[in-house]
């Protein structure tokens, strides 16, 4: 293409992008003006003042944050339609002073054939355009003709300049953070992006086909949609690791939305975030269904500290209350299947009965049920007895009491292995909590139930302090997940990424925050890890339940090179021979490498290797391990801000322009092929695969 036809028609796109960006500037002062009149309005002592002043500078606030948050790559897009008519398409919809469209939000319905022409049904499209800028200034752009029929730029007057947009954008390196694609959203991606929010979506698709891409700008979606109901409920989205989150959590204020809770499944107990992973086996024990029962039966036992006998004396003669009668008491009050921590009524009642059955033993005359309730109910020993004996349990600690072998191997009579029984134990006695504990946390908060003692009050409360912070402060400062709490369970929305991962126990926990929801749920049978799948998805259908479910699956690979995925695909076809592949787009030249080395060679070849790679590519490098080893192989580099040493299944869902995939044999031996395959589909140039010779 001619360069001077090129930069005339930048610059044209860059006379438009002016436009908007001086419109953004007035908007701004605007939305800067409105917030210091909110704070002058509120010196004026008028009763009521104070709430319009918040609900004014809330809303400025919050536009200036918009606007802030899409100001790189604010225009991306311009379509040509028959009429003639120009549409531009960027991250917001903005209006000039006279209330003409300069920029269409890519979420409205007028920009969706930007995403869904195609030559064969055009929407009316004469040309789509997509405009790379950096900050203000237009970079490039790049045309498809989508009316073939008027070729000839001489009939519709539009130039058509390169093509291309997307492999640009699937070329260029990658960073730290994922990407928003909104300049490049493909049609198959678009459908299940803008599907209708009610009821269950279901998005499948290989390895890179955007399922993590697609749910996020779905969710923007959703909140572009029907802005009150889901910014109102909230948009919970889960993500297999905090890693995993980091990577994607600038995707969504990128599109402009903050309404979203990002959750990673270590996360959903306040003050037991855990990173830490099971061993596979005891993974398995814990996020299967029958640990339910394991730990209802752990809850019914005596607590390890509560005291196995009561004595006082009432009226001269001695009560006491031995073994068996506390037995029988606690069956009592269990009988009643009150929640453990609603139950302390209860439990002080079964106490007095067996304490009146003692005194009629031996006290024969002028005994009154309804005094003596009230005169022994009332004395400090007996509270302080009650309370020793039927104390209120957490969570945590119900779950600790299980480093017991003996504990819970009582709680699991029938039901576990010994084998079972030491490791699961075992892993309890580890200082901190695992991922697949998390959930247990969970499901022991609704067996016990919810003490009744006052909650602390948290000190960023907004009203408490309305006078110390502004409006503003705190919806800069606020943490959606903070205010609703982890346990929130009224979400309009749920997105569910890597969703083939999930355990039973795990889609329980998720279920009791989406009982209100619609959902998002996205995977790849063919990455997972969980060892029952069958299960899982009865585990699944029962979060769900009756809601309506559409299936979207995407076919298009757009992060391996094509020579990458031939090779991952190759590997995975032999273990899963029905694995759904997807078709990879880009054709690099660059063939994975295969090595096998002598044990002795295997750290000087992977340090030489990743020292390569880091030279070739302006982009990140995953070294990608097995889970006992990371520690050790990490140690043999001096940190660099573009290199990542993870195991694999921390390498979930992450992607990085070279990867050096470090005994990939022991990942598939340990954890499965799925997971060599997903460690294999990571690297979006090069990818080198490095077994040791036994
Ligand atoms: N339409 C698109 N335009 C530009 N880049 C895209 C597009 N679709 C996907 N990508 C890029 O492809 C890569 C893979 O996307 P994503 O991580 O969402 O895939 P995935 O299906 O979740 O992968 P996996 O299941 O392997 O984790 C990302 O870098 C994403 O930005």
């Amino acid at each position: 293409m001619e360069t001077a036809e090129r930069d005339a028609e930048v610059a044209l796109e860059q006379r438009h992008v002016d436009t908007v960006y001086d419109r953004l500037d007035e908007l701004r002062d605007v939305a800067v003006r409105a917030e210091r009149d909110g704070y002058n309005y509120s010196h004026a002592r008028v009763p009521g003042a104070q709430y319009e002043r918040d609900v004014f500078v809330y809303q400025a606030a919050k536009r200036l944050h918009t606007l802030d948050a899409e100001h790189e790559g604010l225009v991306f897009g311009r379509l040509d339609l028959d009429g003639p008519v120009t549409r531009h398409i960027g991250r917001l919809g903005l209006r000039s002073a006279e209330q003409k469209p300069l920029l269409i939000d890519w979420r409205a319905p007028a920009a969706a054939p930007f995403y869904q022409a195609t030559a064969a049904d055009r929407m009316s499209v004469i040309r789509r355009r997509v405009i790379r800028s950096s900050g203000r200034t237009v970079l490039d752009i790049s045309d498809d003709l989508l009316d073939t029929e008027h070729a000839d730029p001489g009939e519709t007057g539009l130039s058509v300049i390169g093509d291309g947009a997307l492999m640009a954008a699937l070329a260029r390196a990658r960073g730290e953070r994922m990407r928003d694609i909104v300049a490049t959203i493909q049609r198959e991606q678009d459908e299940a992006i803008r599907a209708e929010a009610r009821g269950v979506t279901l998005i499948s698709g290989g390895p890179g086909t955007g399922k993590t891409v697609v749910a996020l700008h779905r969710a923007a979606y959703l909140l572009y949609a029907d802005r009150r109901r889901f910014e109102g409920g909230g948009v919970l989205v889960v993500g297999p690791s905090t890693v995993f989150l980091r990577y994607i959590e600038r995707v969504l204020p990128s599109l402009g939305e903050d309404a979203a809770a990002l959750y990673a499944l270590g996360e959903f107990v306040d003050g037991a975030k855990a990173v830490r992973q099971d061993p596979l086996k005891v993974a398995a024990v814990k996020g299967a269904g029958r640990i339910r029962k394991i730990l209802a039966r752990a809850t019914r036992l005596a607590p390890p500290n509560a005291p196995e006998t009561f004595t006082m004396v009432y009226r001269g003669e001695v009560l006491r209350l031995r073994e068996g009668d506390l037995i029988e008491a606690r069956a009592a009050v269990q009988r009643k299947n009150q929640q453990h921590n609603h139950a302390v009524t209860e439990a002080g009642r079964a106490l007095l009965v067996a304490l009146w059955r003692k005194a009629k033993e031996r006290i024969e005359t002028g005994l009154v049920p309804a005094e003596f309730s009230r005169e022994v109910g009332h004395r400090n020993e007996f509270l302080e007895f009650l309370h020793a004996w039927w104390p209120e349990l957490t969570p945590e600690e119900v779950l600790r009491w299980l480093s017991d072998e003996r504990r819970l191997g009582a709680a699991s009579q029938g039901m576990l292995s010994r084998q079972e029984v030491s490791a699961v134990a075992a892993s309890l006695t580890e200082p901190d909590w695992s991922v697949s504990d998390i959930p247990l946390l969970d499901e022991l908060a609704g067996i016990l139930g919810r003490p009744k003692r006052p909650k602390a009050r948290r000190d960023h409360d907004g009203d408490s302090i309305q006078e110390l912070t502004t409006t503003q402060d705190r919806l800069y400062t606020r943490a959606p997940r903070a205010e609703r709490g982890s346990d929130y369970d009224g979400y309009a929305h749920i997105v569910v990424d890597e969703a083939q991962d999930l355990s039973p126990m795990q889609w329980r926990m998720l279920g009791r925050r989406g009982r209100q929801a619609s959902w998002t749920i996205v995977g790849d049978a063919a990455q997972s890890s969980w060892p029952d799948p069958a299960e899982a998805r009865r585990a699944r259908n029962e979060a769900l339940g009756r809601l309506p479910r559409k299936e979207f699956h995407l076919t298009t690979n757009y992060r391996n090179s094509a020579e990458i995925f031939e090779f991952a695909a190759e590997s995975i076809r032999r273990a899963v021979p029905d694995a759904d592949i997807p078709k990879a787009v880009r054709r690099t030249g660059a063939v994975p490498v295969d090595l096998r080395v002598p044990a002795a060679e295997l750290t000087a070849t992977v340090v030489a290797k990743v020292a390569e790679h880091l030279a070739e590519v302006a982009g990140t490098v995953g070294v990608i391990t097995p889970a006992d080893d990371r520690g050790k192989i990490a140690a043999w580099f001096e940190p660099h801000e573009r290199l990542h040493v993870m195991t694999a299944l921390e390498s979930k869902g992450l992607e990085f322009d070279a990867v050096v995939a470090v005994r990939p044999d022991v990942v598939a031996a340990e954890s499965g092929p799925q997971v060599r395959y997903v460690v294999f589909t990571r690297a979006t140039q090069f990818l080198t695969v490095i077994n040791a010779q036994d």
